[in-house]
């Protein structure tokens, strides 16, 4: 199958001398949902604002739909909606009308049918006649998501669309987005709330200082760097790892007081029983052992900081 958004070797410096991209390559399936995670400055936002022609590349090239969005722009960015960061709206316009603007914009012809079915769907029909400033702020968010949506577009880019939304409202835009992906769109999504990319995502891309340190599936991600920790807490301080135990992926704590050991869940046999009885019948005594689960916050970070450190 062809990709819907083909990013090929895009690096994007800025006059200031940032370089916010520095050679990301990128395809994104048509009808998947991509979370894009990432620091504060990470190059997010740089990203899918080339994608959507509003920021030029100093390198490589980008396609919708086959076309190059910088040839072809006009075709590309029919196919692309984009719901901004920031809420800006006409104060004094109504509801419908701003939508139906957003809709001419692209060229598009009226299509009342269309537009009463999209804020129905946003739960803004009742509203159509309000003007925007007389909405509540998720209502605004909704309405940025209908004038992204107003042209039909395939792929549909939300740029942290719940940050600083109540938690009911959030979990309200998160059906909304479901909803479209079951329609079909393609949804590439920016987020800081690592449960909810956890939660809505199909894949996952990490992004730190301008490079795109992975893409994977969700459920790739967290089996292969979701590993168990275990901790066994010693009665007595090790001075050193027993040779033994050495070559187990065990490690010792600085005080020699913990084992550490990273194991895989799915793994048919994860060794902890084989690991406890050898601590025993070499008369390390157990004290308590403990267990976690990483989780994509920690995942996340581990992945950033190596590449910091
Ligand atoms: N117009 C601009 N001119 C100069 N530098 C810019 C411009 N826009 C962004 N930058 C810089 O490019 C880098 C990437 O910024 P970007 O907004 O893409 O990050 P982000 O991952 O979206 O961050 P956030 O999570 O804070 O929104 C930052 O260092 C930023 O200061």
């Amino acid at each position: 199958m062809r990709p819907i958004i083909d990013i090929d070797h895009v690096s994007k410096r800025y006059d200031s001398g940032t370089v916010a991209l520095n050679d990301v390559s990128l395809q994104i399936d048509e009808g998947e949902i991509l979370a894009l995670l990432g620091p504060n400055g990470a190059g997010k936002t740089t990203l899918i604002s080339i994608i959507c022609g509003l920021v030029v590349p100093t390198g490589g090239t980008v396609r919708v739909g086959g076309h190059d969005i910088r040839k072809d722009w006009r075709a590309a960015r029919k196919l692309i909606g984009l719901v901004p960061q920031e809420i800006a709206l006409e104060p004094f316009e109504s509801v419908i009308d701003c939508v139906r603007f957003t809709r001419g914009l692209y060229g598009e012809p009226p299509d009342d049918a269309y537009i009463e079915r999209l804020l129905s769907s946003l739960a803004l029909w009742d509203k159509r006649e309000a003007k925007t400033r007389e909405l509540s702020g998720g209502m605004k968010r909704r309405v940025l998501i209908a004038k992204a949506l107003s042209h039909r577009p395939k792929v549909l880019f939300l740029d942290e669309p719940t940050a600083g939304v109540d938690v009911a409202l959030r979990r309200e835009m998160w059906q909304v987005v479901r909803e479209l992906r079951a329609e079909g769109v393609t949804i590439i999504l920016t987020t800081h709330y690592l449960e909810e990319a956890e939660d809505m995502a199909d894949r996952i891309g990490v992004i730190n200082r301008g490079e795109l340190l992975l893409v994977k599936s969700k459920d790739e991600l967290l089996g292969e760097f979701g590993k168990k920790h275990l901790t066994v807490s010693l009665y007595e301080p090790l001075r050193a790892l027993p040779a033994e135990l050495a070559g187990r992926g065990l490690v010792l704590s600085a005080d020699g007081r913990e084992l550490g050991y990273a194991y895989d869940t799915r793994a048919e046999r994860t060794g902890i029983a084989h690991l406890l009885a050898e601590l025993a019948e070499r008369g390390i005594a157990v004290r308590d052992v403990s267990t976690k689960q990483s989780s994509l916050e920690e995942i996340f970070m581990s992945l950033v900081e190596e590449e910091t450190a």
